[in-house]
């Protein structure tokens, strides 16, 4: 089915993102928030044109997207459809089953509706932070109900593909039980761990590398959103976190008897060192493939203007894609390291050409 024209409510990082993604692929898109600042950023950002509902320019969109917090979505989509905003609605709220229950409870049109999810997103919020590649390559879930309408699902799939995401269709149960284990639970893991620091002393923030700066990448989110997200999952999120939480008590524990002398309590911490690894391996790599295991190739940068760009200037010599670089800034020095992630095969080609041409790859 052809998106034409497609609505977008909500303007922040995730309506955003969608409307600079069907811009880039020539949709015409409408964009409505409650918060009129942010969707004079939209539009100033290249996301489409402010919606004018009730006026010609408001007719004929194809499909509108509710991109609003999870609790506000059940009522978003009524009063869209009590006005016929569009031929079909879909959301992007990150917990399913509750707005689904409440569109029930509110009499909404289920066959217009297919609720969906990106798996895709950023640390930050509102329309400044939104990028038209957010969804490339990432996993968009679909959620039709039985009411649903071939169409209105066709029509979620052809936003998914315009997006460049993948789509992943799963009942609103087994997504909110999915989501619990790889967003939400890790989610609180990562405030819990990000609270720690609110105490920590000066000398332990100025030893801080990019091991914490991983682990809490995502406690930097938005407290009101989230608490709107494990409000409406929290059931499943407690079960995950309750498990790991027993993990972590096990651990503590082991490592109290071993600050004791008990020498035989490192078998305890081995098997969840290794059940991590385990767990780690298994995460897909880019675009949902199998699980890629790049090699990390190392080298000594120094902390002035143009070195990655030469950095780059050689893998492009040498033919070797870049997977994912990270950059590591030894604190009080102008040195840094960047980990350039490659396939396997392809380390000792670009460790030796880095060689070569005078770099310090240790
Ligand atoms: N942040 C992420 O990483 C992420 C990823 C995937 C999905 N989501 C989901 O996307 C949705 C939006 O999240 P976001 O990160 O873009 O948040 P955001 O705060 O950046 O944007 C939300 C926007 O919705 C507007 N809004 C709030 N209530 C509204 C209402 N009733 N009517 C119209 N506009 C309203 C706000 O003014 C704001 O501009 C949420 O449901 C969230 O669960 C978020
Ligand atoms: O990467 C981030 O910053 C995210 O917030 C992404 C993330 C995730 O957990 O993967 C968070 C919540 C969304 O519902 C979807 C994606």
């Amino acid at each position: 089915m052809d998106l034409r024209t497609v609505l977008v409510v909500g303007t922040g990082l995730i309506g955003t993102s969608t409307a600079l993604a069907l811009r880039k692929r020539g949709v015409r898109v409408l964009l409505a928030d409650r918060d009129e600042g942010a969707v004079r950023l939209a539009r100033e950002l290249g996301a489409g044109e402010e919606w004018r509902p009730g006026t010609p320019q408001a007719e004929g969109v194809d499909l509108a997207v509710i991109a609003v917090p999870p609790a506000a979505v059940a009522t978003e989509l009524h009063e869209l459809q009590r006005i016929g905003a569009a031929r079909f609605y879909t959301d992007v709220a990150s917990v399913k089953g509750e707005p689904i229950h409440r569109a029930r409870q509110l009499g909404c049109d289920l066959a217009s509706y297919v609720a969906s999810h990106p798996l895709a997103g950023r640390e930050k919020s509102g329309p400044g932070a939104a990028r038209e590649d957010l969804f490339l390559g990432r996993p968009w879930a679909l959620c039709p109900t039985e009411e649903a309408d071939p169409e209105a699902k066709a029509a979620v799939l052809r936003l998914i593909e315009l997006c460049g995401a993948n789509a992943v269709e799963v009942s609103a149960i087994d997504h909110d039980r999915a989501v619990a284990v790889v967003s939400h639970a890790p989610h609180v893991a990562a405030s819990a761990v990000a609270a720690r620091l609110a105490d920590a002393t000066d000398v332990a923030l100025g030893l801080a590398g990019q091991g914490i700066r991983d682990v809490t990448r995502i406690a930097g989110s938005d407290p009101g959103l989230w608490l709107g997200i494990l409000s409406g999952n929290a059931g499943p999120v407690a079960e995950v976190l309750e498990a790991v939480a027993n993990d972590l008590a096990d651990a503590a524990s082991a490592l109290r008897a071993l600050a004791e002398g008990d020498g035989t309590a490192t078998d305890e911490i081995t098997q969840l060192l290794k059940r991590g690894v385990a767990g780690h391996d298994r995460i897909p790599g880019k675009h949902g493939g199998p699980a890629s295991a790049y090699a990390v190739v190392q080298v000594v940068i120094g902390d002035r203007p143009g070195q990655l760009a030469r950095l780059f200037q050689v893998c492009d010599e040498v033919g070797v894609n870049v997977e994912d670089v990270r950059l590591e800034h030894a604190p009080g020095l102008p040195l840094g390291i960047a980990e350039l992630s490659v396939e396997p095969g392809a380390a000792a080609t670009l460790t030796e050409a880095l060689h070569e041409r005078g770099w310090q790859v240790p």
